[in-house]
């Protein structure tokens, strides 16, 4: 995450008295990450991270994103339990924003995943999807198209800006992604952010997965197609096949693809690159040059977008290679 609110040592003393989690012995800002602002806190009974919601997050989602951690940690998924306030609630007020305080996890991201680390979080993906289905909150996805075309519309005008031709670029392939977007794949509760830093290892095992901020009911093939965006391609923007069959065979070690879902991979690949080049371009052409945080490139998934529209077979991925 990052850190856009301050908070002083007073303001957090009286909204941990809300909490049962001992006293307060030091706190900091975390500078990784984009989207809401986020402190490592040490008290007299642990670690806990407290995250102040920002910009992009609703405070009418908080309920569904951490009820949906609590359910998912309850049934054996590692990922951060939200601690409870005195009250019951888990929610409250800091500075001005809502905030809520998960506990701590130990591991780090992999900055070079491994194909076994991608084998590893294509099977904790199909876990999840799995302990997820009998939640009983549901959240549409803020992020399919029609709000690509909100996104896009605010940015389109000064795409250029960051290469020129890239207005017409994506406008083509926008239009073509959305009048072939599936309806009627299986759906579920998903990620849709499972990205290398939203996922811990520790001594070569998958420790924890984090950042539920984007959970929503969606095609489950979708939230894969964003692991092979976001794990499967090197620096260059060349694709990883060994990378890419290890994490379709760990997630199919867990629940076997639909013919169906095979075939849509290029477009919902296309489709995923689209979403999370429209929120960067966005960030890259709004944030504050004063914000305590690091701005990721839209090239690296324009990129992205035309590798997949060259395509021709899902195979190319790697299905049933690994
Ligand atoms: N439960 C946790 N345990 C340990 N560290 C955590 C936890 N939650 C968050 N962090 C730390 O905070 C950083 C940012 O968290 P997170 O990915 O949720 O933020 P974000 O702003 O939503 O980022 P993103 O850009 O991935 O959406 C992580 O990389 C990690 O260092
Ligand atoms: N994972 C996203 C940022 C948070 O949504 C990205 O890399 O663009």
């Amino acid at each position: 995450m990052a850190v856009y609110t301050d908070v002083s040592e007073g303001e957090l003393s009286a909204f941990l008295a809300q909490y049962e989690v001992g006293r307060l012995h030091s706190y900091k800002g975390i500078a990784e990450g984009t989207e809401n602002s986020n402190y490592l806190l040490h008290t007299s009974t642990g670690s806990y991270i407290l995250t102040l919601y920002e910009r992009r997050v609703e405070r009418a989602d908080l309920p569904f994103f951490l009820g949906l951690m609590e359910h998912l940690a309850r049934k054996g998924v590692s990922c951060p339990l939200p601690v409870h306030r005195r009250d019951g609630s888990m929610i409250g007020d800091l500075a001005g924003r809502p905030a809520a305080l998960i506990t701590f996890l130990e591991g780090m991201w992999m900055r070079r995943p491994t194909a076994q680390h991608c084998r590893a979080v294509g099977k904790a993906l199909a876990e999840l999807h799995r302990a997820a289905a009998d939640f009983p909150l549901r959240r549409a996805n803020a992020l399919s198209p029609d709000g690509w075309r909100k996104l896009w519309d605010i940015t389109r005008a000064r795409a250029d800006e960051v290469e020129p031709g890239l207005a017409r670029e994506v406008e083509a392939d926008f239009a073509d992604i959305v009048r072939k977007w599936p309806t009627d794949l299986p759906a579920g509760i998903i990620h849709a952010d499972l990205f290398p830093d939203n996922v811990f290892f520790l001594g070569g095992e998958l420790s924890g997965i984090i950042d539920f901020y984007f959970a929503c009911n969606d095609l489950l093939a979708y939230d894969i197609a964003t692991c092979l965006n976001a794990w499967c391609f090197e620096k260059d923007v060349s694709y990883n096949l060994t990378k890419g069959s290890a994490l379709l065979a760990g997630y199919q070690s867990v629940r076997p693809l639909e013919q169906r879902e095979i075939e849509a991979l290029p477009l919902l690949a296309r489709g995923s690159a689209l979403r999370f080049m429209l929120t960067r371009l966005h960030d890259w052409l709004t944030v504050s040059e004063g914000a305590l945080v690091e701005k990721r490139d839209p090239m690296e998934y324009v990129r992205r977008m035309r590798f997949h529209r060259q395509i021709a077979s899902p195979a190319e991925y790697g299905i049933g290679l690994a």
